[in-house]
């Protein structure tokens, strides 16, 4: 385990010595010609192409998506609020309304609303198949078995929405999702990376995505809500700049624009992160003998993994590290924003998180609107601090 910063990074950004080690289930349950198992030259040759789903033109297509989403669970959340007034668990709840973003943004219209119930249902199955030790067969009633299944399933959905996708485009359709936006993108004669796409590998690349648009941003969403809850005094501040720039206008459509201005809530949501960082490590597995210090190499084939908690909670860094200031990415002069090198939310190195942005606007956004649509507070529980 490298649990210093100086070591973490040395493992994430030295892919000729080290590559991500998914668990044993992971190729079984995900394909074994999914592009996250790709490594080195053809892994880094891949993502360059994946790039394009990310870029501000395309975010602007995923901010409107993910508006209207988070609006249209809200207002149910009202309603069973209206019905059962009771505090209530928010795991599953703010899991859905972030599978059903997740899965509009990627596939916009081209899978039906119960395409969406069922895929966000059985990914569940996926997730718990991909806990670090698992029975490793496929057969019956095991956690795999049921994940394979699950994956079958969306699978299904996700090559029907790339068909659907290409007829659209095909026909002049204006873009309107993630699938819209890349086959868009391949016709573009500009266009350097071009190449075929077949409805089954651009149905592994949203698969791929949609895992950690469930589990990852979930809990960082999840994390969100209950530092809100717990900080009314930073509530009231986002508030504030919500009032500011939005002008007090709380039902149009939240502009990228608008998003570029909300510098607290951004603040917020990287402090969030830091302080309850979703993903706290990634395994590794040395591909050769791995000269990691001068006096100690790491053998060939053994694990090793970057832990990103104590670079996330470095005192020298940020002070009184777990504490919850949002004010701390606020001046340039920090600790935080002269150290950028700590931040390893999201990773490092040639596999460094591909959805930073969108997952970061996404939770921002969410939050945007939760914000001024309700008043939040946290019913402590004995179960508030546990991690499922
Ligand atoms: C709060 C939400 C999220 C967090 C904290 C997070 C964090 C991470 C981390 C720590 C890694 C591993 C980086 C490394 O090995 O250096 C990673 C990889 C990855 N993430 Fe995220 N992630 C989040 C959301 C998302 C979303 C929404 C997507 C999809 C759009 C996504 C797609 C990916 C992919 C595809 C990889 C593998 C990249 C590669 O191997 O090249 N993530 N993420």
């Amino acid at each position: 385990m490298a649990s210093t910063n100086e070591y973490a990074r040395k493992i994430l950004n030295s892919p000729t010595y080290a590559e991500p080690c998914l668990v044993y289930s992971a190729k079984k349950v995900l394909l074994p010609e999914n592009w996250v198992f790709l490594t080195g030259k053809e892994h880094v040759d891949y993502r360059r192409g994946l790039n394009t789903l990310f870029t501000r033109k395309a975010l602007g297509i995923y901010c409107n998506i993910q508006d209207a989403i988070a609006r249209k669970h809200f207002a149910k959340w009202r309603e069973a609020a209206a019905k059962d007034p009771s505090p209530q668990p928010i795991m599953m709840t703010a899991r859905y309304l972030n599978m059903d973003t997740s899965l509009r943004v990627f596939c916009g219209n081209h899978i039906p609303e119960e395409a969406a119930i069922e895929i966000s249902d059985k990914y569940w199955d996926i997730t718990k198949a991909l806990e670090l030790v698992n029975f490793p067969f496929a057969i019956p009633g095991t956690k795999i078995y049921k994940a394979i299944q699950a994956r079958k399933s969306a699978m299904n959905w996700l090559e029907l929405a790339a068909k659907n996708a290409k007829i659209a485009m095909a026909q002049g359709a204006e873009p309107e999702c993630l699938l819209d936006h890349w086959l868009v993108t391949l016709a573009d004669p500009s266009y350097k990376g071009k190449r075929e796409f077949t409805d089954h590998e651009m149905a592994m690349v949203v698969l791929s995505f949609l895992f950690a648009s469930q589990d990852a941003m979930s809990s960082g969403l999840i994390y969100g809500f209950q530092h809100v809850a717990d900080h009314p005094e930073i509530h009231a501040k986002i508030r504030e700049e919500q009032e500011r720039v939005r002008h007090g206008d709380y039902d149009s459509p939240i502009t990228l624009e608008q998003y570029d201005q909300m510098t607290y809530l951004q603040a917020f949501v990287k402090e969030s992160l830091r302080v309850k960082p979703p993903v706290l490590m990634v395994p590794y597995k040395a591909t050769k003998a791995f000269p990691i210090a001068d006096d100690y190499t790491v053998p060939s084939g053994s694990m090793v993994i970057p832990s990103f908690f104590l670079s996330l909670h470095d005192p020298e860094v940020y002070p009184e590290p777990e504490k919850l200031i949002p004010d701390r990415w606020l001046d340039p002069n920090s600790g935080a924003n002269t150290n950028p090198k700590n931040y390893l939310v999201w990773g490092a190195g040639p596999h460094r998180c591909i959805g930073v942005e969108y997952a970061t606007m996404n939770m921002a956004l969410v939050l945007a609107i939760a914000c001024t649509t309700f008043n939040i507070e946290h019913d402590v529980t004995p179960l508030s601090s546990e991690i499922e």
